[in-house]
């Protein structure tokens, strides 16, 4: 549909944009990034036919754009660039239909019931049709956006250029302009090619990106491929990760803003802990990134309060995170900064260990009971019911932890657990063998993020042998002291 051939120039002798070569296909939703200045919009004007090109070749459907009249092109390319300070004191209406000149035939240009008919479709579509009687200056940014796209749209192009579509959009009017440009790509096969200062609305909507550095195309291919944490950080020159879109299979890049890591003076251990009937709270001075599979704060964040209630064997888990959620608020903890599990365990039976490395420490927290030990090789002959949770693993780590490192030590400490039931014959009752843990089990690994990085935690690794350790003695201990109070 377009296709760019060794395309250079700018506005003077000087070429701004040097040797670019792309082609994009009818239906694409194609994005154009690049830093200030790297000369997006002389592209975009230059795809548009208003500024010329001293070298090279742009053709649209098989022939070159200077063969096109400005009519001819009208009817082809509809540009939708940034009319934020536009005056033009016209009704929406009015405005909208400005779209239909490249379609007017006839000397005298007459408005036919197509165009009529063309224009009450896309202010529907578009949802401007409700203040189309008003003055253009009576809009918010985001209505006269919808103005123009709808303008832009009554065009009926088959390609529409956009210089940033989403400035002075709100998040709302951001996602539903993208989310139509996207349906109207598919189900219209109208081409895009957009200009995005967004890398994160790129990438979730975009079918394929050009990244511009220099007037020169670094890379023309898939999102994924484009947004790489190692390019994005040096055409940007900015410090940046790069994370999966928690929804959508679309690359995300979070900004890395400036921070100071100053070694903690705190440490997590025991005097931290404050251990009642009801609950174990452990509260740390700064958030600490966590990955759970907590009631509450369950998967990866950032939290600071760390919360193990007590709850009958009997309790109903029909709706556990809302009753959850209203006991922390009952107590005076911020949901949204605790991490909150549950156990049917009497809770003056917890143990907790601290070990010290030169570089770290770890401190480990268990509440651990085995009336529904289960092996997970026969967990298919159990009947699936929701219990509170009775092994329930904590690990602080003062160090800063890879992802890696959170995933190996997840796994560490369930290795070192099973082993603890395996060496105390703890039995699954239904099978007869040996337990490799209970039915809800649940664990957190807490970091502070801070100080020594802490790479891997595998079981023979500096972080992982501490939390082999200490997981296995607590589990044992915290088992025994359970079984005991069983007997009496
Ligand atoms: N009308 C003009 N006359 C002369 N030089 C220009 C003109 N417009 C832009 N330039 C220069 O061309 C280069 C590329 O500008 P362009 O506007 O294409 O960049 P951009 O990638 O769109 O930047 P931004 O992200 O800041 O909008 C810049 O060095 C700019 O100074």
């Amino acid at each position: 549909m377009l296709n760019v051939q060794q395309v250079s120039g700018g506005y003077s002798s000087e070429a701004v944009l040097k040797d670019i070569s792309f082609t994009v296909e009818k239906g694409e939703l194609f994005g154009i990034l690049g830093p200030n200045g790297s000369g997006k919009t002389t592209l975009l004007k230059m795809l548009s036919g208003i500024l010329p090109f001293q070298e090279g070749e742009i053709e649209i459907n098989g022939k070159p754009l200077q063969e096109y009249n400005p009519k001819q092109l009208a009817r082809i390319i509809a540009v939708l660039s940034q009319h934020s300070s536009q005056s033009f004191s016209y009704r929406v209406k009015e405005t909208v239909s400005l779209g239909r000149y490249a379609h007017q035939k006839g000397l005298f240009q007459t408005w036919s019931t197509a165009d009529e008919e063309v224009v009450q479709k896309v202010m529907m579509q578009i949802g401007v049709s409700k203040f189309q009687n008003k003055n253009i200056q009576e809009l918010s940014g985001g209505e006269k956006q919808r103005v123009f796209l709808a303008q832009a749209l009554a065009q009926e192009p088959e390609i529409l250029l956009l210089d940033e579509p989403t400035n002075h959009l709100d998040l709302s009017y951001q996602k539903e302009l993208l989310d139509f440009l996207k349906q109207w790509t598919s189900e219209n096969g109208l081409t895009v090619i957009s200009i995005f200062h967004d890398l994160n609305l790129a990438g979730l909507y975009c079918d394929r990106l050009l990244l511009l550095e220099n007037g020169r195309i670094n890379i023309d291919q898939i999102p994924n491929e484009v947004l790489r944490e190692e390019r994005i950080r040096d055409v940007y020159n900015t410090d940046i990760q790069k994370h999966p879109h928690p929804k959508v299979a679309a690359p995300q890049m979070v900004l890395l803003p400036k921070m100071n890591n100053e070694v903690v003076d705190f440490n997590i251990d025991e005097s931290r802990l404050h251990i009642s009937e009801e609950w174990i709270e452990l509260t740390t001075p700064i958030p600490l990134r966590t990955m759970s599979s907590g009631v509450i704060g369950s998967g990866t964040g950032w939290h600071q309060i760390f919360v193990n209630r007590h709850v009958h064997k009997d309790y109903s888990c029909s709706n556990h995170r809302t009753e959850m959620a209203t006991f922390l608020k009952s107590k005076g903890f911020e949901p949204s900064e605790t991490v909150g599990m549950m156990t049917a365990v009497v809770l003056e039976d917890v143990v907790y260990k601290r070990f010290l490395e030169e570089e770290f420490s770890i401190f480990v927290v268990v509440t651990a009971g085995v009336g529904n030990a289960i092996d997970a090789s026969k967990g298919e002959l159990h009947s699936f019911e929701m219990t509170p949770g009775t092994i329930n693993t904590w690990v602080f780590v003062t160090g800063e932890l890879t992802e890696e490192a959170f995933i190996q030590s997840i796994m560490t400490a369930t290795e070192a657990k099973v082993k603890a039931l395996n060496d105390l014959k703890v039995k699954d009752e239904v099978t007869g063998t040996i337990a490799s843990g209970t039915s809800t089990d649940s664990i957190l690994i807490a970091a502070t993020q801070k100080g020594t990085v802490l790479e891997f935690a595998g079981t023979i690794t500096p972080l992982g042998k501490l939390i082999g350790k200490a997981v296995y003695q607590c589990t044992t201990e915290a088992i025994q002291k359970s079984s005991k109070r069983k007997q009496k």
